[in-house]
């Protein structure tokens, strides 16, 4: 069935939804840029349960152990998590899927123990599922046939309550209309052509570029071509090692940068691409280096200005401002 799900702003770094797993309520980081589901369990130390919900099998009802499954995700950004596996009911909105794989932490990284969320669910494509020795399919794979439309969208206003829509996107959250580009899932994302970008009005090429729509980033990540010749013109901005990425004096006039999603271009305007304080008058890039490679990543930053459709039919992705 179709449904919408409530996406809360956490500390300007993730949007969280809750999420009933068992019948046990998490506030789980809808990810579109992974394909596991995980949660917090009984079974981490209780040191890395500190300040999160946690899932405890033995209190649910419709819990079924998957006997020598388990699961380990490494992150890009250096996370990671494993455990084992499970089957139970999961509710997101109005839509439930029965026999979920609900992967079980055992371990997770310091950074998801001082992290809000109290686990994941992965809606990139199922294909690269961590779960062994049998990969599970994501909730989106297993709810698609109960849904009007094989989509979900992503709706992630800067700084206020988002949602998650499944099953049809609702035209009460964007304006104008949605471009939708055919997506490569090979690699088991949400992957496009992204060959040109803008800063301000100025074109530059990115040959062979693709771009990612990850919900689970919070920065928009670019390659270090493109990040150069942003922060090139703003007057003042410069790399710090100690910040972890590009400042520039708040009080900079930023440039906006728009960037192809297929063959068209979204812009991100300059408001957002302050990303805000990082100590004393200097401010942080909403826009940092992917580092290597030629995929560049757009996550939440992206989506706080565009209303993003994942259709399975294709696939292709769509966006249309918010
Ligand atoms: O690991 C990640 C991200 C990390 C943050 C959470 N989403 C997944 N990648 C981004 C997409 C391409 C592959 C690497």
């Amino acid at each position: 069935q179709d449904g919408s799900a409530t996406a809360v702003p956490s500390d300007g770094v993730e949007y969280l939804v809750s999420t009933v797993v068992g019948g046990q309520t998490l506030d789980l980081d809808f990810d579109t840029g992974s394909a596991d589901l995980w949660v917090f369990s009984s079974q981490l130390a209780a040191s890395s349960r500190s300040g999160h919900a946690y899932y405890t099998s033995s209190k649910s009802s419709t819990y079924k152990a998957l006997s020598g499954y388990t699961w380990d995700i490494s992150y890009a950004d250096g996370s990671g998590a494993s455990g084992n596996v499970g089957l139970d009911t999961v509710q997101i909105g109005g839509t439930t899927v029965t026999n979920q794989a609900v992967e079980l932490a055992k371990t997770v990284s310091s950074t998801f123990v001082s992290d809000a969320s109290d686990g994941l669910v992965g809606l990139a494509f199922s294909s690269i599922n961590t779960v062994s020795p049998q990969q599970q399919s994501t909730f989106f794979d297993n709810a698609q046939s109960s849904l009007d439309s094989p989509l979900f969208a992503a709706y992630l206003p800067f700084n206020a309550d988002g949602a998650y829509d499944f099953g049809y996107t609702d035209s009460s959250k964007y304006t104008g209309s949605i471009t939708y580009t055919s997506v490569d899932s090979s690699n088991g994302f949400w992957e496009y052509p992204s060959t040109s970008y803008k800063v301000g009005s100025t074109v530059h090429s990115l040959s062979g570029y693709t771009g990612i729509s990850d919900t689970g980033t919070t920065l928009i990540l670019m390659g270090d071509s493109a990040v150069t010749a942003y922060y090139n013109q703003v007057s003042g901005a410069s790399y710090s090692s100690s910040q972890g990425g590009y400042i520039f004096p708040c009080s900079a006039t930023l440039p906006t940068l728009s960037f192809k999603i297929g063959s068209t271009y979204a812009t991100i305007p300059a408001s957002l691409l302050n990303f805000g304080t990082a100590s004393g008058s200097s401010c942080f890039g909403s826009l940092q280096s992917v580092g290597s490679g030629s995929q560049n990543i757009y996550g939440d930053v992206f989506f706080n200005a565009y209303y993003g459709v994942f259709d399975a039919s294709g696939p292709s992705f769509g966006f249309a401002t918010i």
